[in-house]
């Protein structure tokens, strides 16, 4: 209850609060008088103005946006307003980005919303749903190579000399959508596409793992460097000279000394280079050039640290000229140190495995290559199975213009592939992740040796490449498979680099490895054969049978780069890959060219089981690896 002097109190501050609101009603009047008068002083807001924000208070819709220009643009909101965030995305486009339906996303739980673990894991740049159609819709149009405008010889040379004994052979995906792109021309009715005379074009190949990015830049380049062969005045004039030294030497009345050895015009002077990171690549890529310049009839050198330094100058600066160069990007960097004029006729420069060739180790060597070939170079060309994200802002920086031709399913594992998991913590192994290995491989053979052979009284042998992070690991693993009966050999940058291609030979190779098949049945499996275990006072078995069918490199990531390895059916992860750039390579060497391929990961206490887990339901999928 309140006391009398509260309510006097009341009352009085009740006259005083009515007095200070006519006094300040009066003020506005006479504040309104005088902007009447002075307007330029005091302006009062326009009535539009007012009115629009009324009805905003009024009704109940959505306040009109404010602007912001002004320093005081962006007072007394109520939201943030900031121009530049990016709108709310419709559900259209969050289909896009998601791959499904919205209604279906709303429905699933939050664990199945795209790859989390992958995302803390991920590497890779993202390549948008809308770019992927538009390549599918391209690609629709061709079916043969013979659509392609290429020069009659080099045609005439694609399928006997590059994918010999193949039938029923069509360009595949990247080939599709790379071929017309470097050659000039539109897709639709093969239309030359317009170029300014002289202009540098640059472009990113980047298509999934074994599904013939080589041919897909060496037919356009080799077609380049023909047709500008016919073109070259330096080479014509060459041609017509030494027609004429040959017809004096053939004159009999004539007494010459010997044949002049003019160099050609292109002696130690390239016109195409391809760049690649290993000595086994530069075998295999220039086994490839050299198997065209048989028909299409150019000259070819592959030179790498495998080959003495007589051979390589040989091969460079022989006086017959040389076309295309294949090469790592040291040795070529080491020669342009000493004679410069090898980078100065390049016209096509082609950096494959470019997400290694411009990584933090090659990248300066490789970058000072482009740089120096820049003067003539027409196409630069980089080629990936990956585009990690760092490469990814690199090329946004350094070659903003750069045309990406990229594959629908890039950064996808094919689904014909499938990765199984061996639980190493598990019976039997109990956390032994070298008896892990070797129980897989056993029951790799064993599941083979049931199978007959293509020859009676013979079987196939099987081809694992086992994988692992760690370059010391490779010996000490494929020494203990050995103990264990199993032919293995160890793959890393320690091994001489002659006995780095024979080790690989037989995983290149694409004919059918054949073993007699023993009297005896097959040994079965490791169990029955290396016993660990023996109880106390039983002797160890004399002689330890041996896996008879099966081959096995273990080897680093060196083995997982552009490696043709056609016939690898069994690919095994000791570790888990760091990262998932990594997963596609290591399990791209198997399924390559619409083969089927099994992956297998050792999976122990340490190792990221999410990750793995996502990387199994994308192979499932068939999704990108984002
Ligand atoms: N059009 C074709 N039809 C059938 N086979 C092909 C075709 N083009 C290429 N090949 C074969 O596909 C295999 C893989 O090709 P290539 O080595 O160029 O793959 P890649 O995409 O470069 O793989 P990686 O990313 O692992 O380097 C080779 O054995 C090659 O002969």
């Amino acid at each position: 209850m309140l006391r009398p002097q509260n309510t006097q109190c009341l009352l009085c501050s009740f006259r005083a609060a009515r007095q200070s609101a006519n006094t300040a009603r009066s003020n506005v009047r006479f504040l309104s008088q005088r902007a009447i008068d002075r307007p330029s002083r005091l302006s009062l807001a326009p009535a539009r103005d007012v009115k629009f924000a009324r009805q905003g208070e009024d009704s109940n819709s959505k306040p009109a946006r404010r602007k912001q220009d002004g320093p005081f643009g962006g007072m007394n909101q109520r939201e943030a307003n900031i121009r530049g965030i990016p709108e709310k995305r419709s559900p259209m486009q969050i289909r896009r980005s998601a791959g499904g339906d919205p209604r279906a996303l709303k429905e699933k739980g939050p664990k199945d919303r795209g790859f989390r673990a992958l995302k803390m894991h991920r590497a890779l740049a993202v390549v948008s749903y809308g770019q992927r159609t538009g390549v599918k819709e391209r690609m629709a149009a061709v079916n043969s190579f013979e659509q392609f405008p290429l020069l009659e010889s080099v045609q005439e040379s694609i399928v006997p000399q590059a994918l010999t004994g193949m039938t029923d052979i069509r360009p595949t995906p990247v080939q599709k959508i790379t071929i017309p792109a470097l050659i000039g021309v539109e897709v639709q009715g093969m239309s030359r596409r317009k170029t300014t005379v002289g202009e540098r074009e640059d472009f990113l190949i980047a298509a999934e793992t074994g599904s013939g990015k080589t041919l897909s830049y060496l037919i356009p380049t080799i077609n380049a460097v023909k047709q500008a062969e016919t073109e070259d005045a330096d080479i014509a004039e060459y041609e017509k000279r030494l027609a004429e030294e040959n017809v004096r030497q053939n004159d009999l009345s004539l007494v010459l000394p010997p044949l002049s050895t003019m160099p050609h015009p292109t002696t130690g002077r390239p016109r195409a280079i391809i760049l690649v990171p290993t000595s086994e690549l530069v075998v295999q890529v220039g086994n490839l050039v050299k198997a065209f310049s048989h028909t299409v009839k150019f000259r070819s050198a592959m030179i790498s640290s495998n080959f003495s330094g007589k051979v390589i100058r040989n091969r460079l600066f022989s006086s017959k000229g040389i076309d295309v160069v294949v090469s790592t990007p040291h040795l070529l960097s080491s020669i342009a140190e000493s004679d410069p004029n090898i980078l100065s006729r390049v016209t096509h420069l082609i950096v494959d495995e470019a997400d290694s060739l411009l990584d933090i180790g090659f990248s300066p060597l490789t970058q000072h290559l482009i740089d120096r070939a820049a003067p003539s170079l027409k196409q630069l060309i980089l080629c990936s199975a990956t585009i990690p994200r760092s490469m990814d802002t690199f090329l946004r920086t350094r070659f903003p213009d750069i045309k990406r031709l990229v594959t629908p399913n890039l950064h996808a594992i094919p689904r014909r592939v499938q990765l199984g998991v061996v639980e190493v913590e598990r019976d039997p192994y109990q956390g032994n992740k070298d008896l892990a290995c070797a129980d897989t491989i056993w029951s790799i053979g064993k599941a083979a040796a049931d199978h007959d052979g293509p020859v009676k009284g013979e079987m196939d042998v099987k081809r694992i490449l086992v994988f692992v992070n760690k370059r010391e690991t490779t010996k000490e693993l494929a020494d203990y498979l050995v103990s264990k009966g199993v032919d293995a050999i160890a793959l890393n940058r320690d091994t001489p680099e002659e006995r780095q291609s024979e080790m690989l030979a037989s995983f290149t190779s694409a004919t059918p490895l054949t073993a007699p098949k023993p009297e005896l049945p097959h040994p079965g499996s490791l169990a029955d054969n290396q016993p660990n275990y023996l109880p106390f006072g039983v002797a160890a078995p004399d002689v330890k049978k041996k896996l008879p069918n099966v081959k096995v490199l273990v080897t680093t990531d060196l083995g997982s780069r552009g490696i043709d390895t056609v016939s690898v059916r069994y690919v095994i992860l000791y570790d888990v890959p760091h990262s998932t750039v990594d997963f596609i390579h290591r399990l791209g060497r198997t399924g390559r060219m619409g083969r089927r391929g099994r992956g297998i990961v050792l999976v122990g206490k340490n190792d990221r089981r999410d990750v793995v887990a996502e990387v199994k339901e994308g192979m499932f999928k068939g999704q990108a690896l984002i």
